[in-house]
């Protein structure tokens, strides 16, 4: 099978214009990504639907609660048959432990990774919340917990990435949100890169959502990024 490396992120307020959407795309081409947004709208159902489709979902809900809570709640994704879940390492390792265990005996395992500092965040953003450290400090911080968690992998910036590489090793997953191809709008992202750059440095999976979703013509757009992946794709 296909490993497609661009995740697109349905970010819509409905099931109709997600599923509107994804009709315009091809799961051979890419998988994509149901965050908050769309899954509070639409629920599990939606869910099933893209996967009717054929297109393998990454549910983006950062579960971040106590660790039971957290553990239930990947273990009721595992049974949606997602094919990616996440929780935030900054939930903790204790957190990011029962996550993993919940998930030990699932019939289908989804891979399980951690946010670390979130892509709109800057330095200045940390230092707003109490946090005297800078992306480059924190990210390691939060991928070496959730790599000594078992987790399979974390979402960072692709600037993160050479420095996770080298430090978690080549199976780990890297998946990378606030990709933006040259001259696109950053919105309200702070730490990006272009696609092809961010593979270059390590990254394993693209995440990329306005730039796709919100062009006139969303599968020349998504088209036009995997020429400009070319070989690495
Ligand atoms: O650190 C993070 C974690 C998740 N995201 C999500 O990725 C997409 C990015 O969308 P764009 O439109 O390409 O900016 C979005 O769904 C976020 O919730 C992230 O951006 N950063």
């Amino acid at each position: 099978m296909s490993d497609p490396k661009v995740i697109v992120a349905l970010d819509f307020p409905q099931a109709q214009t997600a599923l509107a959407l994804a009709q315009r795309l091809e799961p051979s081409l890419c998988r994509v990504k149901v965050g908050k947004e769309l899954f509070t709208a639409a629920g599990p159902q939606l869910v099933e639907q893209l996967q009717q489709r054929g297109f393998e979902v990454f549910l983006d809900l950062k579960f971040h609660d106590i660790p039971n809570t957290t553990a239930q709640a990947c273990k009721a994704a595992a049974a949606m048959g997602v094919w990616m879940v996440n929780v935030h390492a900054l939930g903790g390792k204790r957190m990011m432990d029962a996550a993993r265990e919940a998930l030990a005996n699932a019939v289908h395992r989804p891979r399980l990774i951690a946010v670390t500092v979130l892509t709109s965040m800057a330095q200045e953003d940390l230092h707003g919340i109490g946090i005297n450290a800078s992306p480059a400090q924190m990210v390691p911080l939060l991928a070496g917990l959730a790599h000594d968690s078992g987790l399979d992998g974390v979402v960072c910036s692709a600037q993160e990435a050479p420095v996770l590489r080298k430090q978690c090793g080549k199976a780990f997953c890297l998946v990378t949100p606030g990709i933006r191809p040259a001259n696109a709008a950053a919105n309200d992202q702070s730490r990006i890169m272009t696609p092809r750059a961010a593979l270059e440095a390590g990254s394993s999976y693209l995440v990329i959502g306005r730039p796709i979703t919100q062009a006139p013509d969303p599968l020349r757009a998504l088209q036009d990024i995997l020429s400009e992946i070319g070989d690495m794709a």
